[in-house]
């Protein structure tokens, strides 16, 4: 390897994050750098954010519906000529699903490619973002390496008992099963969470990953063992606009009615549902937070409510709660949604500090609570570069 640097990329559902990586010749990549282009909103936009800086780089090229190449181009050029060509050395990739095939990180090629196009009706809304942006990377950079990290690996270890659907077994054995998918922030969190504080990284902890995608993670001593979230992106708590587990039962109701198709079915639970469908006005927390419509509170109580109940299940899995740990969006920077839900689990022992949960503290549990409770910054970025960085170097 000759550059220096090295690209993350992490697609969602409307946004491309990027991080900007150093690569020393010792120790774990350090981050030098991120980026963001919303494309949701016309004209692009590229953020880069370099220490305190951020500068705003308007781009002319505008998203084709499955083709990125132009807006990946421009943001390369723009990148190799503030950092320098030859110091950008590969692009790492978060891909969401990696099936039965994928248990850790790997090189891109031809046929892993291919693999992780066999995966997209597994993951609708977030599979086709990452293989266009390895096509146009493919395309521009053809000799640089790429790699795939994914947030389905670190559920791998989960037993056959929790990642069985009570369905027909020819079904499991096709692959109809739990699969789980935010593996690169509980990865993220269960690492930092051992260097922070070991004791309790070595117990029973839920975390409650709460962007956008909202899902749940049980660890045992930093190994999942249970996650809320299933087959699909769909399952578990509610989210932004999906709906979380639902009945079935209605979904079929949905299907055999004569107005909705199943494309119609499939917008409305990822696209039309969750805090969104409920408020009836937004899926961003802090908009509903801001609102006294009474939509808006049933919509955020709903939340807090089937967030605490599936904790509660969560910490069945692995019998016990020694700590709970809030990451992500609404996890990092909501107090109110943190104390809504931890009153619903005082019977278990949790209990809040107000100044320290209002402040966004690390340590948010009041001195009485029988479960330690934590605020921590998710860095799925840092993980794609410390596989890549891995991989690199083999
Ligand atoms: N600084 C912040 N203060 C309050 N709420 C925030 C903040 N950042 C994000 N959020 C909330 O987090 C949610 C989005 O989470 P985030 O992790 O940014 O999403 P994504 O899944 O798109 O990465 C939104 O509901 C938003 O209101
Ligand atoms: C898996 C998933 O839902 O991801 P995100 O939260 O980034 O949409
Ligand atoms: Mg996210």
């Amino acid at each position: 390897m000759t550059g220096r640097i090295l690209l993350t990329f992490n697609p969602g559902s409307s946004t491309i994050k990027l991080g900007l990586f150093a690569l020393p010749q010792a120790g774990p990549p350090r981050r030098i750098g991120r980026g963001m282009i919303d494309l949701k909103r016309a004209p692009l936009v590229l953020h880069i954010t370099e220490g305190p800086q951020t500068v705003d780089i308007p781009l002319s090229a505008a998203p084709a519906e499955d083709d990125l190449h132009d807006v990946i181009r421009e943001t390369l050029d723009w990148l190799a000529h503030h950092f320098g060509t030859a110091e950008i050395a590969a692009a790492g990739h978060r891909v969401v699903h990696g099936g039965d095939r994928f248990a850790g990180p790997v090189r891109i090629t031809p046929e892993v490619l291919a693999a992780i196009a066999a995966l997209t009706p597994l993951a609708p809304l977030h599979q086709p973002h990452s293989l266009r942006l390895i096509r146009a990377i493919g395309r521009i950079w053809p000799d640089r390496p790429q790699t795939a990290s994914f947030d389905t690996a670190f559920h791998r270890s989960q037993s056959d008992l929790v990642r069985r659907f009570a369905l027909p077994r020819v079904l499991f054995d096709e692959g109809i099963k739990r699969y789980g998918f935010h593996g690169l922030s509980y990865r993220s969190i269960a690492g930092q969470l051992a260097a922070r504080d070991p004791a309790l990284a070595a117990g029973r902890v839920v975390v409650a990953h709460l962007g956008s995608g909202a899902s749940l993670c049980a660890l045992e001593g930093g190994v999942s063992r249970d996650t809320s979230m299933s087959f699909s992106t769909l399952d578990g708590i509610p989210m932004a606009t999906r709906c979380g587990a639902l009945d079935p039962g209605v979904l079929l109701h949905l299907l055999q009615r004569n107005d909705l198709g199943a494309p119609e079915v499939e917008d409305m639970l990822y696209h039309r549902s969750g805090l969104l469908g409920v408020s009836g006005t937004s899926g961003d927390s802090r908009d509903l937070l801001a609102s006294d419509r009474p939509e808006a509170r049933e919509a955020l109580a709903l939340f807090a409510f089937r967030i605490a109940r599936e904790i509660a299940a969560q910490a069945t899995t692995i019998g016990g709660l020694d700590g709970l740990v809030f990451t992500a969006g609404i996890g990092e920077h909501q107090p109110a949604v943190r104390a809504a839900i931890g009153q619903h689990l005082a019977w278990l022992g949790v209990a809040l500090d107000g100044t320290a949960n209002g402040a966004n503290a690390f340590r948010i549990e009041a001195a009485a609570s029988r479960v330690a409770v934590r605020v921590m910054a998710t860095d799925e970025e840092q993980v794609i570069a410390e596989e890549a960085a891995g991989l690199l170097a083999a």
